[in-house]
């Protein structure tokens, strides 16, 4: 498998505001990698870089091995989708798609034709008259049908229902099995995509705070319940994320190696060990960054960068 985006201590900084901050990550090709983080963690700038749209102000960030600031070969591979995508005035649907087809190599007809049947868009309706939820369904349909190698979705489904949600997870499923490419979806709806997700950046006030594949992350945080002693006992091992006590009783969210040995001997402490959903991790890791950001100020803060 190779590397598809390397950023190496990627820095922007705009005024006084630093929406990244010495980032450095790879994204594996053929693989759907998730853009997790609070609003203003830096995703779309970072999407931005990678898409040729803004320089970084140090570090550096290539695709396929090569800067896409004003490279038109980088940037024949990439489509990125955006929510505040803007189109010329007179555009109707059928422009955009006729635009997208000229712009991507890889674009696939019938496949559009086939989503634009499945999310019932009007063909010759006036970008500019379509519903907020329509606007991103026409995103979602040149993101798929592009076919790019690099397909980065910048929170497309602002608006959309549930149906036309789970529509979109389904065939970027489908779509991805028959043509593997690589996709960034950045989202708020963690849960929703839980599953479609291979890969996990977690960006936190412009920090890497979480990379990992999904696989492992489930192996790396846990919540433990059971008598508070134990839970103590057991806790004092790991970093601990989140606590809730009920009476004598405590759930704790922990964050370390949970391999057979560790989780035979929580077991032993008498403690349930409860799965994690990915959304729970990302609000727990960001909640426990803020909180270690709180002791910045005191110099007690230390990079938690997991991998
Ligand atoms: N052009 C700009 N000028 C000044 N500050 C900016 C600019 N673009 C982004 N920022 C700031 O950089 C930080 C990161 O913004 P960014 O849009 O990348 O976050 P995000 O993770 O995409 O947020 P959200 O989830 O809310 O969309 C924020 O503090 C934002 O205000």
């Amino acid at each position: 498998m190779s590397t598809v985006v390397s950023a190496q201590q990627v820095s922007k900084r705009f005024r006084d505001v630093t929406a990244l901050d010495d980032v450095s990550f790879t994204l594996e090709e053929n693989r759907i990698h998730g853009l997790l983080g609070r609003n203003g963690a830096g995703k779309t700038t970072l999407m931005q870089i990678m898409t040729g749209q803004l320089l970084a102000s140090s570090g550096r960030l290539t695709i396929d091995g090569r800067s896409p600031y004003e490279n038109e070969t980088v940037m024949s591979r990439v489509c990125f989708i955006k929510e505040s995508q803007t189109y010329p005035q007179y555009f109707k649907v059928r422009h955009a798609l006729e635009s997208a087809r000229l712009l991507f190599p890889g674009w696939d007809e019938d496949f559009a034709q086939a989503l634009l049947a499945d999310f019932r868009l009007p063909l010759n309706r006036q970008v500019r008259k379509l519903s907020r939820g329509m606007h991103s369904m026409l995103g979602i349909i040149i993101g798929l049908a592009s076919r790019a190698p690099l397909t980065l979705f910048d929170e497309p489904y602002l608006g959309l229902d549930a149906v036309a949600r789970h529509l979109f997870y389904d065939h970027l499923l489908t779509d991805y099995a028959e043509h593997p490419r690589t996709v960034v979806l950045s989202t708020h709806l963690i849960d929703e995509v839980g599953e479609l997700l291979e890969h996990v950046l977690l960006l936190d006030q412009g920090r890497v705070l979480l990379d990992t594949t999904a696989e492992d992350l489930r192996g790396q945080v846990v919540t433990v319940a059971g008598p508070g002693s134990a839970v103590d006992e057991l806790a004092a091992e790991y970093e601990e994320l989140h606590r809730e006590i009920l009476g004598r009783y405590a759930r704790a969210t922990l964050r370390g190696t949970f391999g057979t040995a560790e989780r035979a001997r929580a077991k032993a402490l008498g403690l349930d060990l409860e799965a994690v959903s990915l959304q729970d991790i990302v609000v727990r890791l960001t909640t426990a960054h803020a909180r270690s950001g709180d002791a910045t100020t005191t110099g007690t803060r230390k990079k938690e960068t997991l991998r």
